[in-house]
């Protein structure tokens, strides 16, 4: 297909959203009544819309403001060159750069991710193709998630802080419920798996003590049965020594064991010590970080995050890399709307190898951006949209909305440390270790 004249980026809008979101914990904290997004329009000079979604933070999007003037003018086509100006200006992010928190410090890959799934939605619109196919073809029709659970407090997030809606029913009220010890979160996982289907569990750990969180996995097992596959990530809060005491404990229990603790070095100890794979989206986090993870075998499956880690090609080209290296690809998620789905599903559908059931958040959040209204699950897995580009429009009524929350919430970036010390006073994230 020959594309004669190019259109051109005329204009950009960047929007910062807050979407409601549940209180949750992890081993960071807990997460505020408002996650924080960032949505991105491109326009064209023929007028052709192209969107994504970040997450939002106001320094990613001071940033993004900032890269405007690199980004207007060019065509939507040229993602190698906007890739090499943006690389210019910002300076390319090293590991080394990125300090003891590498999956926190990144700016220039969420910026060209932002771009890049914006352009590549434009350049489906122009082609009359899915984005599932300018990522080289789709492998499959559906893309399999799995159930993410989180100890919870109880509440549903948003404009009432911890509020609860007493009528609600079925996942609404799971939703809301307080999950705390293993029952709670035998409950969460029924609600969650009868409402979207479900195949397989993952537990957000690192909040309580092992010992407690090892029974939730127990109780998930007796209560799912061995066909279901389970796996705990307690984000790195473990040390070497509680990760092979409580991964031997797990083992043959769970899939995989992601992020027991913290570092290459700490999470290669620890891979030796058990038969479980072991997964990250914490240790090896760029490109830059796969030497090392190659030399001491730091990890057995990399999760991705468009994200994280440069956009939609970038990922396709890290599942070679992986391929090359032994490592197996899944995926990365936080709290996100249909945008970031969209974009999850067209790369998940284009990965040649997809051995696990992805991550998402999406059943946490009930608001959303996409003029279809929240997409839809059937038997965990969601349909790869078939229309050109990534398949969703922007509903704009539900931006200014989102908008106005964002304006008033007053949050600017994720700090779930803060949020846990409305609960717990004094309580930092530094201080906890397993
Ligand atoms: O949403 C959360 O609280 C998760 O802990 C998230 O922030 C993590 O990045 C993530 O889902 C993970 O797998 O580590
Ligand atoms: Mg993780």
């Amino acid at each position: 297909m020959k594309i004669k004249n190019a259109p051109r980026i005329r204009e950009m809008i960047v929007t910062p959203i807050a979407i409601t979101d549940p209180p949750l914990l992890n081993a960071a904290g807990l997460h505020a009544p408002y996650a924080l997004r960032t949505i991105v329009e491109l326009i064209t000079d023929d007028n052709i819309s192209g969107v994504s979604e970040i997450p939002g933070n106001i320094s990613i999007n001071e940033a993004l403001e900032s890269a405007r003037p690199l980004i207007i003018g060019q065509s939507p086509i040229q993602l190698n060159s906007i890739g090499r100006e943006l690389e210019n200006y910002f300076g390319k992010e090293t590991a080394a750069q990125r300090g003891d928190t590498p999956w926190d410090q990144r700016k220039l890959v969420h910026i060209f991710s932002a771009i890049e799934v914006a352009c590549l939605d434009i350049i489906g619109k122009i082609t009359g193709l899915p984005v599932v196919d300018l990522l080289g073809g789709k492998m499959r029709d559906r893309v399999p998630f799995a159930a993410y659970l989180f100890y919870k407090y109880e509440g549903a997030g948003g404009e009432l802080g911890f509020n609860i809606d007493e009528e609600a029913t079925g996942w609404s009220a799971a939703r809301q419920a307080k999950a705390l010890d293993p029952e709670g979160i035998v409950q969460q996982a029924k609600a969650m798996c009868n409402e979207f289907g479900f195949r397989s569990i993952k537990l957000k750990g690192g909040v309580f003590e092992p010992a407690r969180e090892t029974a939730a996995i127990f109780a998930l097992r007796e209560a799912f049965g061995a066909h279901i596959p389970l796996r705990i990530d307690p984000n790195a809060l473990w040390t070497v020594e509680t990760s092979i005491q409580y991964g031997r404990k797990m083992e043959g229990i769970i899939e995989y064991l992601e992020d027991p603790t913290r570092g290459q070095k700490n999470m290669s100890l620890v891979r030796q010590a058990l038969k479980t794979p072991l997964a990250t989206n914490m240790c090896t986090t760029s490109f830059d970080d796969i030497p090392a993870s190659v030399a001491i075998g730091a990890e057995d499956i990399i999760l991705s995050d468009h994200h994280f880690w440069g956009g939609l090609r970038s990922s396709m080209e890290l599942s070679k890399i992986c391929g090359t290296f032994g490592r197996r690809l899944s995926m990365h998620s936080n709290s996100h709307l249909g945008i970031s789905l969209a974009a999850m599903v067209h790369l998940g559908a284009a990965l040649p190898h997809l051995p696990y059931d992805l991550d998402t958040h999406y059943p946490w959040q009930s608001d959303e951006v996409i003029s279809a209204g929240r997409f839809a699950f059937e038997d965990g897995a969601v349909a790869v949209p078939s229309a050109p580009g990534l398949g969703v429009e922007l509903d704009k009524k539900a931006l200014v909305r989102l908008h106005e929350n964002y304006k008033k919430c007053g949050l600017t970036k994720r700090d779930d440390e803060i949020e846990m010390q409305k609960v717990v006073p004094g309580w930092k994230f530094e201080a906890v270790r397993w």
